[in-house]
C-alpha cells in the first residue's frame, strides 16, 4: 500500500478489562476514499473506529493523522482536532431535539466561531444538498428517520472535515432510505474530498465504499478494493 495515508492505525491493542477488543489492528485510510469496516459482531469494528477518531486511546500501538501521533497530543488538542478535522455520523442521528434541523446543522459552525447568519446560510445549503431543505424549520422529532439521518450527515459535513466516521449510519433505516442516505452521503463527501470510515453489517451499504476491510478477532484480516 502507498505511504501517503491520511490516517493510520499501527498495531493497536486494546482490552476492556479481560476482554480483548483489538489485537494488533493496523489500517490505512487515504484522503477522499470511502472505506467500509465489516466483520462479525463483537470483532472490534467500533473500537477500531473510536481509536482512529481519537475517542479511545489504545493500550499500545499508534494512530497518526496527517503525520501526527494522536496519543502524543494533549486532550485539548485532540478534542480540537476532532472538532475541526473529523465529522461523525451515528446510527441514531444524535441531533439536539430542542433545536430545528437548520440550527442543528449550523451548530458546529457556531461552535467554531462562525457568525449566526453565515452559519445558517451554510447549513441551509447543506440541507439542500442532502435533499432535506423542507425540514429546515422542523425539530428532529418531526422529521422521518431517513430525513434525520440526512440532517445528521449535513451536520457532519458542514465544517468540511477531512475524515468522517460513520458507525452503522443506516442501521435504523429500511433499505430504500438506507440507500438514499448512502448515495447522498458518499456523493457529498466526494465533493468535499473527505474520507469516510464506515462501520456496517450490510453488504448493500458497503457497496457504496471504494474499499472493504474485514475485522475479525480484533484485527484487520482482509482488505479489498471494490471500485
Ligand atoms: N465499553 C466496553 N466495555 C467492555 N467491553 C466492550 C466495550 N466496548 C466493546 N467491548 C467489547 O469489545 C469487543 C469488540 O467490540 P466492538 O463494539 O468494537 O465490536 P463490533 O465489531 O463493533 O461489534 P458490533 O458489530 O456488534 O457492533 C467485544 O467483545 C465487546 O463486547
Amino acid at each position: 500500500m502507498a505511504d501517503d495515508a491520511l490516517l493510520t492505525a499501527e498495531d493497536l491493542h486494546l482490552s476492556f478489562g479481560p476482554t480483548p477488543a483489538l489485537s494488533s489492528a493496523s489500517l490505512r485510510v487515504h484522503a477522499g476514499e470511502v472505506l467500509a469496516l465489516m466483520g462479525p459482531s463483537g470483532s472490534g469494528k467500533s473500537t477500531l473506529l473510536h481509536c482512529l477518531a481519537g475517542i479511545l486511546s489504545p493500550d499500545s500501538g499508534r494512530v497518526r493523522f496527517d503525520g501526527h501521533d494522536l496519543s502524543a497530543m494533549s486532550d485539548a488538542r485532540r478534542s480540537a482536532l476532532r472538532r475541526t478535522e473529523f465529522g461523525f455520523v451515528f446510527q441514531f442521528g444524535q441531533l439536539v431535539p430542542e433545536l430545528s434541523c437548520l440550527e442543528n446543522v449550523a451548530l458546529p459552525l457556531r461552535l467554531a466561531g462562525v457568525g449566526r447568519r453565515q452559519a445558517q446560510r451554510s447549513a441551509a445549503e447543506w440541507l439542500d444538498r442532502l435533499e432535506v431543505a423542507d425540514v429546515a424549520g422542523k425539530r428532529p422529532g418531526q422529521a422521518s428517520g431517513g430525513q434525520g439521518q440526512r440532517v445528521a450527515v449535513a451536520r457532519a459535513l458542514v465544517t468540511r472535515p477531512r475524515v468522517i466516521f460513520a458507525d452503522e449510519p443506516t442501521g435504523a433505516l429500511d433499505s430504500l432510505n438506507g440507500e438514499r442516505v448512502m448515495r447522498l452521503f458518499t456523493a457529498a463527501a466526494q465533493q468535499t474530498g473527505a474520507a469516510v470510515v464506515l462501520v456496517t453489517h450490510e453488504a448493500r451499504v458497503a457497496a457504496y465504499s471504494d474499499r472493504e476491510a474485514v475485522v475479525r478477532d480484533g484485527r484487520v484480516r482482509e482488505q479489498e478494493y471494490v471500485r
